[in-house]
């Protein structure tokens, strides 16, 4: 009997590719991509011991693991799925309806937003200060106001450098901008577990990392040790930043 192939078929199939490479895509930048190869590889058996070779004993068997298995996958990746979730509603286009709904206007940080943050980071690495600031984008950061204090200020380029003064009893943890106002202090941040992260970079650079996956955050670094300017922007290293850099990286539209 000839297989119909039409259309709609094309377009399954490319839906198919297209959500296998994302999920391929998420996979890779949280560091659990032996995850996706180990699911590839139990879907192939399951395929072919039950299509293929049609072993129902065996079949029956892994027919009940896939479905305890899409629950367990759900437990497992509750970050990488809100990030998916996150993503979908956050695309420009969605977000330009979302906004469109609500009322709200785009925000978009200018170059007076962001030169008090460029010239307090420029200062903080000159002095070694280590600093970890996360700039809102489309994605609220609530969750992670939370966890720090509570400011509520003008972005300032003095108030910046108190903060993560070394002394200060808010230098640890990252500053939170939201709104073009230091929104808390303090705060913490998901640590990204990629394995691909350079050992040299450690734990403030894995939590500007970990805050960029799950979110469109800017999270810029100032390192305490080399006193070099990066962001994590997306799930990316932009390492080793000058001013003009690290303005134009923070005022870029996607
Ligand atoms: N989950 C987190 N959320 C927010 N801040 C964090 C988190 N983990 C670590 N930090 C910050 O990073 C600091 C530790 O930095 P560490 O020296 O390990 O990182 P680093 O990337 O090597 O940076 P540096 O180059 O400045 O040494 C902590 O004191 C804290 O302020």
């Amino acid at each position: 009997m000839p297989i119909a192939f039409g259309v709609k078929d094309l377009i399954d199939i490319l839906l198919v590719a297209f959500l296998l490479y994302y999920t391929y895509k998420l996979m890779k930048s949280s560091g659990s991509i032996n995850v996706f190869v180990g699911i590839l590889v139990f879907i192939l058996i399951w395929f072919v011991v039950t299509q293929i070779l049609e072993m129902r004993l065996l079949g029956s068997i892994f027919d009940k693991l896939v479905s305890v298995g899409a629950l367990a996958l759900i437990v497992l990746f509750q970050d990488e799925i809100r990030h998916f979730l996150l993503t979908l509603g956050s695309h420009q286009r969605a977000s330009a309806i979302a906004r469109f709904l609500s009322g709200a206007s785009k925000e978009q940080l200018e170059k007076s937003d962001v030169v008090p943050i460029v010239l307090a980071c420029l200062n903080m690495s000159k002095q070694r200060i280590g600093a970890l600031i996360v700039i809102e984008r489309s994605i609220p950061l609530y969750e992670i106001v939370r966890t720090g204090e509570t400011i509520d200020a003008n972005v300032n380029q003095r108030l910046i450098e108190n903060i993560f003064f070394k002394n200060s009893p808010l230098h640890d943890g990252a500053m939170v901008v939201s709104k073009k106002r230091i929104k808390a202090a303090g705060c913490i941040l998901p640590v990204s577990h990629n394995l691909d992260i350079p050992k040299e970079l450690g734990l403030r650079h894995r939590a500007a990392m970990g805050i960029s996956q799950v979110t469109d955050a800017h999270a810029v670094i100032v390192s305490e040790e080399t006193g070099a300017i990066s962001v994590a922007y997306h799930g990316q290293f932009h390492l080793r930043l000058n001013a003009e850099e690290l303005e134009s990286l923070l005022t870029k539209e996607d």
